[in-house]
C-alpha cells in the first residue's frame, strides 16, 4: 500500500450552492462544468465532478480494497469536517476506481479531490478539501472553482480531436484478433459443457489511435448527452457510461443494478421494449446468464442485509445502442458488530459477480486469465466515490475505455459465456457494447 502524503489531516468545508451561485459559472447543466481532468461521476444531469488532487491511496492485489478502506479510515479519523449540508457525498469525499483482478498490475486508487461539486434532487453544494493545513472557507472554495474553470491545461489537451473527427481515428485489435477470440469463446463454450463451471464473462480489448490528440472532456460530455440513463465516470484515465451498478449505499439502504443478457438495437431499429421483452427474456440462454448473476450478487450481499428484494423477473433496460434484462436489487443493511457496512465493504464483498466474471467465481476467474490473454486493468472493476459516512456509488467499469495516452485509447467489452453461446453472436455483441465509446470517440455515426 501507498499512500501521499503520510496519512493526510483532511479539513473540509461543504457550502451549500443555490442557483444564482450556479449561474455566476454560467453553466446551465453539471456537464458543462467538466474540465480536462475532473472526476466524473454523473447521472441524468446529478452525481459528482471533482477538480484537483490533494491525497491518494494506490494499491493492488488481493488486499486492495482492503488496503483502501483502512487508508480512508485512517483518514477520516483525523479529518476536521464542516458538512451542514449533510446528505450523501458531501463532507469528505474520494474518488475511486479498483483493477478487476487482484493479479492486475493495474493500480486501484482512491483520490481525495481538492474541489468538489455536487448535483442530488435539486440540491448543488460545493466542498473544498485540503491536507496543507489550510482551513477552506466559502471564498476560497468559490475562488478554486473559478480557477478551475478557467483552466483547462492537462496532459489531455483541452486542443485536437474532436468527436467528430472520426476520420482521424483508426482503430487495432488488443490482445487478441476477432478469430482468437471467437477460439477462446468456443474454449468457453467446451470447458462449460465438460462441467467445470456454468457461466464465464468473457472480455476483449481494440485500441484506438489518433492523429490528434484526444480531448477527455468531450469524450466525457458525449457520453452524458447519448447515455444519460447511464453514470458517466471519468477518475484520471478511465473513462465510460456504465449502465451497471455494482453498489449504492445511501444511509441504511443499498441498491444494485444487475444486468447481463443483452440484445443490439442495431440489428433491430424498429424493435420496441415489448419485442425486446419477448426476445430477451424468452430466451433460455439469456435468462440463465442473468440468472448467475443476480444469484451471485444476491448471495454475497446477504450478509449485510435485513431485508432484500429484487423482481421475480427482470425488467428490460432499454439504452441507445442494446437492450438488457435488468434487476433492481434492494436491501436495508444490517450492522455486523455494531457497525454499518460501509460501501466500500460491500464493494469488496460483491466483486466480481457474474456479471463481469462467472459462476463459479474462481473458476471462471481462472479461465478468464487463461482466454483472455490480457490485464483487464480497471475494466470491469468497481468505479465511483465513497463519502466519510460509509455512503457511495461503485458501478462496475463497463462501456468504457482507458486513455493510455494524448493519443491512444483502449476499448473493452465482454459478453457473458453460457453452454448455449455461439461465438460469432458473441462477438458481435462486444461490437454492440465497443459502441458508445465509439461514438464518444467520433468512431463510429
Ligand atoms: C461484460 C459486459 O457486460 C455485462 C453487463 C451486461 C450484459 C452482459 C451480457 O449480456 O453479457 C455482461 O454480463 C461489458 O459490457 O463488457
Amino acid at each position: 500500500m501507498t499512500a501521499s502524503p503520510g496519512t493526510p489531516a483532511l479539513r473540509t468545508l461543504t457550502t451549500a450552492l443555490d442557483a444564482a451561485a450556479l449561474g455566476e459559472y454560467s453553466a446551465t447543466s453539471p456537464a458543462e462544468l467538466l474540465r480536462t481532468d475532473a472526476f466524473c461521476w454523473l447521472r441524468r444531469g446529478e452525481g459528482l465532478l471533482g477538480f484537483g488532487e490533494i491525497a491518494s491511496f494506490s494499491g493492488t492485489g488481493p488486499e486492495r480494497f482492503a488496503d483502501a478502506e483502512e487508508w480512508w479510515k485512517q483518514v477520516l479519523a483525523q479529518a476536521q469536517v464542516q458538512d451542514p449540508v449533510r446528505i450523501p457525498g458531501t463532507g469528505a469525499l474520494a474518488f475511486g476506481s479498483f483493477a478487476f483482478s487482484k493479479t492486475s498490475s493495474h493500480p486501484s486508487v482512491l483520490v481525495i479531490p481538492a474541489l468538489v461539486v455536487g448535483f442530488r434532487d435539486g440540491t448543488a453544494w460545493l466542498t473544498q478539501l485540503t491536507v496543507d493545513g489550510t482551513a477552506p472557507t466559502s471564498a476560497s472554495a468559490h475562488a478554486l472553482l473559478c480557477a478551475a474553470l478557467a483552466s483547462g491545461e492537462s496532459a489531455f489537451q483541452a486542443t485536437g480531436t474532436t468527436p467528430e473527427g472520426a476520420s482521424a481515428g483508426s482503430l487495432t485489435s488488443g490482445a487478441l484478433s476477432e478469430e482468437e477470440w471467437k477460439e477462446s469463446v468456443t474454449a468457453g463454450v467446451r470447458a462449460i459443457a465438460e462441467g467445470g463451471l456454468d457461466k464465464v464473462v468473457l472480455a476483449r480489448d481494440v485500441v484506438a489511435t489518433f492523429a490528434e490528440p484526444l480531448r477527455r472532456v468531450s469524450i466525457l460530455q458525449r457520453l452524458t448527452a447519448l447515455y444519460g440513463e447511464c453514470w458517466t465516470y471519468g477518475v484520471r484515465g478511465l473513462v465510460g457510461a456504465t449502465p451497471e451498478i455494482l453498489i449504492k449505499v445511501d444511509g441504511t439502504t443499498a441498491q444494485a443494478r444487475v444486468l447481463a443478457g443483452t440484445l443490439d438495437r442495431e440489428d433491430e431499429p424498429a424493435g420496441s421494449v415489448d419485442f425486446a421483452a419477448t426476445v430477451l427474456g424468452g430466451s433460455d440462454k439469456q435468462r440463465q446468464e442473468h440468472d448467475f448473476a443476480v444469484r451471485s450478487l444476491t448471495r454475497q450481499l446477504a450478509p449485510f442485509a435485513t431485508d432484500l428484494s429484487f423482481p421475480a423477473v427482470p425488467f428490460i433496460l432499454e439504452l441507445p445502442n442494446v437492450w438488457h434484462l435488468a434487476s433492481d436489487v434492494t436491501a436495508e443493511l444490517a450492522g455486523i458488530d455494531g457497525h454499518l457496512p460501509t460501501s466500500l465493504a460491500l464493494v469488496e464483498a460483491l466483486h466480481p459477480t457474474a456479471a463481469v466474471c462467472g459462476t463459479p467465481r474462481d473458476n471462471a476467474g481462472k479461465l478468464i486469465l487463461e482466454l483472455e490473454k490480457m490485464d483487464r486493468g480497471p475494466y470491469a472493476g468497481p468505479v465511483g466515490w465513497l463519502d466519510g459516512a460509509g455512503n457511495g456509488e461503485w458501478g462496475i467499469a463497463l462501456r468504457g475505455a482507458v486513455l493510455e495516452s494524448p493519443h491512444q485509447a483502449r476499448l473493452y467489452a465482454g459478453a457473458g459465456i453460457v453452454e448455449a453461446s455461439d461465438p460469432e453472436a458473441e462477438l458481435a455483441e462486444t461490437w454492440a457494447k465497443f459502441r458508445p465509446m465509439l461514438q464518444a470517440l467520433g468512431l463510429h455515426g
